[in-house]
């Protein structure tokens, strides 16, 4: 919605897949990555139960033998990423994998001029902004924080939540957003989206939703029912 699809598909899913493995050699001991496994663990053993394809079972946590279990942890990993599963234990990871390639300047976030353009005028005009993501908060603070024309957008941001707080398809999380955000009705609150199903879980919790045709985007169907923009400066408030 706010960022050009290639950018997550071409550069920052490739990154976390090429450098999984060395985040957790270089951190497999520290109590983050301990909680990170954790939570993978977990999920793939979920997985398991539910019978998902290509899952591949972790060695058991006791297990002496440090490359097997991250061996079978990045091949969980990058089979997530290449299925584009939005898993809470995935983005977490993957958030810790950005922050080196944030940090060393080797990637910079992307977001739209219009994006930009609105986030300033809203903000001029005491009007809030809030990034929810599947991305986990981490990664949204690095690609906000270090954006390659403009700098720190953070600046124009109130909060960001992640699927911590629900699925982006699970009309609960709007309710559980409303409900942090303080505001009277769910209506004063506009929600902004490129993806069909999170628009009617928005909707259907109270909020105003405009869908954001971009560039890559999955097609809607056709008597959607949304009213649509191709540019945040369509967007009156
Ligand atoms: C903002 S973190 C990078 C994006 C990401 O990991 C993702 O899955 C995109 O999710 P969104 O809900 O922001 O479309």
């Amino acid at each position: 919605t706010t960022t050009p699809i290639s950018f997550v598909a071409d550069v920052l899913f490739p990154y976390a897949r090429a450098n999984a493995r060395a985040h957790l050699a270089a951190t497999y001991h520290t109590q983050q990555t301990r909680e990170d496994v954790a939570l993978l663990r977990a999920q793939i053993n979920k997985d398991l139960a539910e019978g998902v394809p290509g899952v591949v079972p972790l060695p058991p946590s006791n297990a002496t033998d440090q490359d097997k279990v991250i061996d079978a942890l990045v091949a969980n990993v990058q089979a997530m990423i290449d299925a584009d599963r939005k898993l809470t234990a995935l983005k977490q990871l993957q958030g810790r994998v950005w922050r080196r390639g944030f940090e060393s300047g080797e990637m910079k976030g992307e977001v739209y001029d219009d994006v930009v353009q609105a986030l300033a005028e809203w903000d001029t005009k005491g009007i809030k902004s809030y990034i929810y993501s599947s991305g986990s908060r981490e990664a949204q603070r690095l690609i906000f924080g270090n954006t390659a024309d403009h700098g720190d957008l953070r600046r124009y941001l109130s909060a960001f939540f992640d699927t911590n707080v629900g699925g982006k398809k699970e009309s609960r999380s709007y309710y559980e957003i409303w409900q942090t955000l303080g505001v009277d009705s769910p209506s004063q609150i506009l929600f902004l989206t490129d993806v069909y199903q999170e628009a009617t879980a928005a909707r259907d919790a109270g909020l105003e939703v405009l869908i954001s045709i971009r560039p890559g985007n999955a097609p809607l169907p056709e008597d959607h029912g949304f009213q649509t923009i191709t540019s945040f400066a369509q967007i009156s408030i």
